[in-house]
C-alpha cells in the first residue's frame, strides 16, 4: 500500500497493492496498521455506498463544526473524478483543491481530512462509489459549495451533468 502526498498537506492518495492472476485481483483495501502509520489513528464509524450514472456529479459536500467529518473515499466499479477542496478557515491552502481520477483500473482512494469540501464526477457508465467516514450523518451540519466554485476543472460529458436539486441552489465560493 503506497500513501501518496498531494499539493494539499494531510490530503493523501492511496495505492494498494494488487495482486493479479487467473482468477482477477486480490488486494487489501483497508489496512488500519498502515493507515495509522502513514496518516494517523482515525475512528472510521460508517461506511455509505452510492451508485450513480454518467454524469452525474454530486458534490460539493461537508458537514461542520461537531459533526464534520473525515473520508476515505474510492471507486468499487467505473472511474470517477474526485475533487476534495480545502475549505478549513485560516488554512494557508484555503480554496485550494485537488481533482483525483479514482476507478476500479487504478484502484486509488483518496484520504480527505475533516474540513475539505467533497465532490465527484462519474465518467463511466455506472459508478459504485464507496466511502469511509468518522462521524455521523447530521443534516443540520451539511454544508456545501456549488460545484463550478473554486475554479475547478471538471472534465466534460458530452450530454452534460445531472446535478440533484439540492445540489444546484448550493452557493458559489
Ligand atoms: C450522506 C448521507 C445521506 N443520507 C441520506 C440523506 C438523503 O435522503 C439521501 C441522499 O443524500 P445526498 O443527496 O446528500 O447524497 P450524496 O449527494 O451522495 O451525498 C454525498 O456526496 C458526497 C460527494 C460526499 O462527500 C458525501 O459525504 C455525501 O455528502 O441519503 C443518509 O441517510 N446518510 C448519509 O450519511
Amino acid at each position: 500500500m503506497q500513501f501518496i502526498e498531494t499539493k494539499i498537506p494531510g490530503l493523501t492518495i492511496i495505492e494498494p497493492k494488487v495482486f493479479l492472476d487467473n482468477r482477477g485481483y486480490f488486494m487489501e483495501s483497508f489496512k488500519e496498521e498502515e493507515f495509522r502509520k502513514a496518516i494517523g489513528s482515525i475512528n472510521w464509524i460508517q461506511d455509505n455506498e452510492s451508485k450513480s450514472s454518467k454524469g452525474v456529479l454530486r458534490g460539493l459536500h461537508l458537514q461542520t463544526g461537531d459533526f464534520a467529518q473525515a473520508k476515505l473515499v474510492r471507486v468499487v466499479v467505473g472511474k470517477v473524478f474526485d475533487v476534495a477542496v480545502d475549505v478549513r478557515k485560516g488554512s494557508p491552502t484555503y480554496g485550494q483543491y485537488v481533482g483525483v481520477e479514482l476507478s476500479d483500473e487504478n484502484h486509488r482512494q483518496l484520504f480527505i481530512p475533516r474540513g475539505f469540501a467533497h465532490g465527484f464526477l462519474v465518467l463511466s457508465d455506472t459508478c459504485i462509489f464507496q466511502y469511509k467516514v468518522d462521524n455521523i450523518y447530521c443534516k443540520e451540519s451539511e454544508d456545501g459549495f456549488h460545484y463550478e466554485s473554486f475554479g475547478i476543472e471538471w472534465p466534460t460529458i458530452d450530454k452534460g451533468f445531472i446535478i440533484s436539486e439540492k445540489d444546484a441552489i448550493l452557493k458559489l465560493a
